[in-house]
């Protein structure tokens, strides 16, 4: 089997390439924007703007991978608020560029598209978990965007009987994650606080926001299971099925250190909206695939720590 990775360059791309290549044994492609690079030297690498609906044509054209996902994405909620159209572009335009060149092209790979549990937005207390049967009213841009893209991918689907698997993945996190992300920037904190880099006090945004939170090397595990399974035109969540507060994220993280740190709120943390409960409803996937979390998040936040405190000049 030949899979493409559209926009392998981010922190999930570099654990799907990993896992297709050792655990599936697909031979893989990937694409990057010009100016990103990729340490996997066993792929084949391309460059590729998903703005440029023609550089998509050519390069599908000679490929024509059995297997597409597309990750590629502005993945951030905290900068679609401060770059809305860039959020827009690259995930609603970017997306239905991939499609409509596939559709062009006649050929009918499986293509996997990646959604967000944001989708859902705000969720009743009577609807958490959340399942994929439920009402979108998404709460920020890059919610709208990822909900624009699962509709456009629906359409795709049912109108020219495109093979397409949408998937809404919950919060994955991992090391290497940019510190853009809550779980990452706890723990580089803590890190530089650790190294003596930074006064011990760490700066945090809303902690009584509830999330579903999953460990990105098996949220990975469960994009392939879909490939394999996944019915066309369908939508599944991927999370654990278990909403933690951020508060007790943080907990998790500063029980991991000796060093005496203070808390601090930092206003610029705190976003527009940010919704209270995002959590999953797993039966979908787990009815199809048969997948389970195997890493607990205890383990993925020491993993994340070590990552900062080992691997890192924390300079990012
Ligand atoms: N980033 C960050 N978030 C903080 C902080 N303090 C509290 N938070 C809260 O922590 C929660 C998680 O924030 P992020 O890690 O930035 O992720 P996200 O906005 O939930 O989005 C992630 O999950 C989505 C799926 O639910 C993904 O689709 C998206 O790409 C991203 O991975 C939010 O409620 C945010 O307000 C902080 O210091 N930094």
């Amino acid at each position: 089997m030949k899979a493409l990775i559209i926009g392998a360059a981010g922190f999930v791309g570099n654990y799907l390439i990993d896992h297709l290549i050792h655990d599936c044994h697909w031979s893989v492609a990937v694409t990057k924007l010009e100016n990103e690079v990729i340490e996997h030297q066993e792929v084949e690498q391309y460059n590729l703007d998903i703005l440029d609906k023609q550089a998509i044509t050519r390069l599908l054209r000679v490929l024509q991978p059995n297997y597409i996902f597309h990750l590629a994405a502005q993945s951030s909620v905290a900068l679609s608020w401060k770059n809305p159209s860039l959020t827009i572009d690259v995930n609603v335009k970017g997306s239905i560029n991939v499609l409509d060149a596939i559709r062009e092209l006649d050929y009918y790979p499986r293509i996997l598209l990646i959604g967000s549990g944001e989708e859902y937005g705000h969720i009743l207390p009577e609807e958490t978990p959340i399942s994929e049967e439920n009402h979108t009213r998404p709460g920020n841009i890059y919610a709208a965007s990822k909900v624009c893209q699962n509709m456009i991918g629906k359409i795709y689907s049912e109108a020219y009987h495109m093979d397409i698997v949408m998937v809404r993945a919950f919060n994955h996190i991992g090391p290497k994650q940019s510190p853009t992300f809550v779980v990452a920037d706890f723990c580089k904190q803590v890190a530089e606080i650790e190294k003596g880099l930074k006064e011990p006090i760490i700066r945090v945004g809303n902690l009584s926001a509830k999330r579903d939170f999953t460990d990105v090397r098996d949220v990975v595990r469960a994009y392939s299971l879909l490939m394999k399974k996944g019915k066309a035109g369908e939508t599944y969540n991927i999370g654990s099925g278990k909403a933690i507060s951020i508060e007790e994220i943080l907990k998790l993280v500063l029980s991991n250190s000796d060093t005496q740190i203070s808390i601090e709120i930092d206003k610029n943390k705190l976003r527009p909206v940010d919704v209270p409960i995002i959590e999953a409803d797993i039966r979908k996937l787990q009815e199809c695939t048969g997948w389970e979390p195997s890493i607990n998040i205890n383990q993925t936040i020491l993993d994340s720590l070590n990552y900062w405190r080992f691997h890192s000049n924390t300079n990012h």
